[in-house]
């Protein structure tokens, strides 16, 4: 059929003619006009055009960084080290940690000014968060700190039946358990009621967390990890609520009872890091899990820091780095807090339906894998 014909009979007009134009009504050029001013000013918003106001200014203040001896955590301390802060690295290994602070000090924009300083502690254990925050609030004049960023914790993919239980209830400890006991730390020494007559003006405190996308899409070969990384985005949700309940008895804090700060909440969900993490989890990955996520393409640990904090400079709440990522995010919103209303209900749109499809592919993938190669070998680690 000639395709003129099949314009003619869907009524469409012909784009080749700039006629066509006439075709419209100037209500519905005017409508498509505002439409696409929206979302370009969505994108521009999205790329931080436009908005004048850091977020996340750290210059002077003091950042605690749990995992920051390695991988993206360190990354993310050499470039707050860069942007001014004073950096306390908290993670098991001490000659990392000792690596780490050199590094800091040689990247630091103000080396007489900045202070660096490192605190070994297997944060699966509570009491040692308590001795964290502590030891940080001595060390900073008896301040807490004013941003803490759990970045600590490594993946051991396998399938659900080849990892022994013990293994699975590991990774809930080392990505979940850190990130609470240290979020539990932190947000008790910044939520002490201070009475009105001692409040003395304290910057806004900020908490983050790190997720995955693998809390928002899961992946075969991924059981150990993605349930404990989806249990940080759920407690990340539920604070950012209860917090306003404090950030509200802090907007009242001259006439009664309140925190010190105002608290925000954030978390990045990273996809593939090239870190040494990503290393040891590549050489005992399931075949499987390394097809169903080819579409990956891991980003370097300083990108995804350098892309983390301009996110956060430009307030953002729930943090992608790469465009894969934020299809994966769009299409398990749910009831977590936007960035941007049109910008996120339109990438929600765009992403469910592209999971119309992925969703089928991805299990098709995974039965035509086991029709082919039978049963797996169960990997040497387990
Ligand atoms: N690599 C990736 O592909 C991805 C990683 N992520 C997440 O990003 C974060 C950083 O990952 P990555 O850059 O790979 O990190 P690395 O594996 O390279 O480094 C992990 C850091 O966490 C510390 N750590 C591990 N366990 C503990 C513990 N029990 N107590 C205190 N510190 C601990 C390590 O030090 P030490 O061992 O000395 O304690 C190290 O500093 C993690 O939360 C990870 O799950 C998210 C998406 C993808
Ligand atoms: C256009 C949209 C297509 C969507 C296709 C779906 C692909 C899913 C990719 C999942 C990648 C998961 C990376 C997580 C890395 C991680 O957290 C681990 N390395 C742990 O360290």
């Amino acid at each position: 059929m000639d395709p003129r014909d099949l314009l003619a009979r869907f009524h469409m007009p012909q784009l080749s003619s700039f006629q066509a134009l006439d075709n419209y009504s100037t209500p519905v050029l005017g409508a498509s006009a505002l439409f696409c001013t929206i979302i370009a000013y969505t994108i521009a918003k999205m790329f931080g055009y436009g908005s004048r106001k850091n977020e996340f200014e750290v210059d002077g203040k003091t950042v605690v960084i749990t995992g920051g001896s390695d991988g993206m955590g360190k990354a993310v301390a050499l470039q707050l080290s860069a942007k001014g802060a004073n950096v306390v690295v908290v993670a098991r290994t001490v000659s990392k940690l000792q690596n780490a602070v050199e590094e800091m000090k040689a990247s630091a924009v103000n080396s007489s000014k900045q202070k660096f300083h490192y605190i070994s502690a297997d944060l699966t254990d509570p009491a040692e968060c308590e001795r964290v925050i502590a030891e940080v609030t001595l060390w900073n004049s008896g301040a807490p700190p004013d941003v803490v960023w759990c970045c600590a914790g490594f993946s051991r993919p396998g399938f659900f039946v080849d990892v022994p239980i013990k293994e699975h209830r590991q990774q809930m400890d080392t990505l979940y358990w850190t990130a609470a006991n240290t979020a539990h730390a932190t947000l008790r020494s910044w939520l002490t009621p201070v009475s009105p007559n001692e409040q003395v003006k304290t910057p806004r405190r900020h908490l983050i967390f790190t997720c995955s996308t693998l809390a928002f899409v899961p992946i075969a070969g991924y059981s150990p990890y993605s349930p404990a990384k989806a249990a940080i985005r759920s407690l990340s949700d539920t604070l950012s609520q209860e917090i306003e309940m404090y950030n509200g008895a802090y907007s009242q804090r001259h006439s009664t009872n309140a925190p010190a700060a105002d608290v925000k909440i954030h978390t990045i969900f990273p996809m593939g890091i090239l870190s040494p993490g990503f290393d040891n989890e590549q050489k005992i990955k399931p075949e499987l899990t390394k097809q169903l996520e080819e579409a990956d393409k891991p980003q370097t640990p300083s990108d995804v820091a350098k892309i983390s904090i301009s996110a956060l400079e430009r307030g953002e709440y729930l943090i992608t780095t790469m465009f894969i990522g934020h299809i994966l995010k769009g299409t398990a919103l749910g009831p977590s807090p936007r960035n941007s209303i049109i910008g996120d209900t339109l990438l929600s749109w765009l992403s469910n339906l592209v999971f119309l499809q992925v969703i089928p592919d991805l299990r098709g993938k995974a039965f035509k894998w086991g029709k082919k190669n039978g049963l797996p070998t169960p990997n040497p680690a387990s």
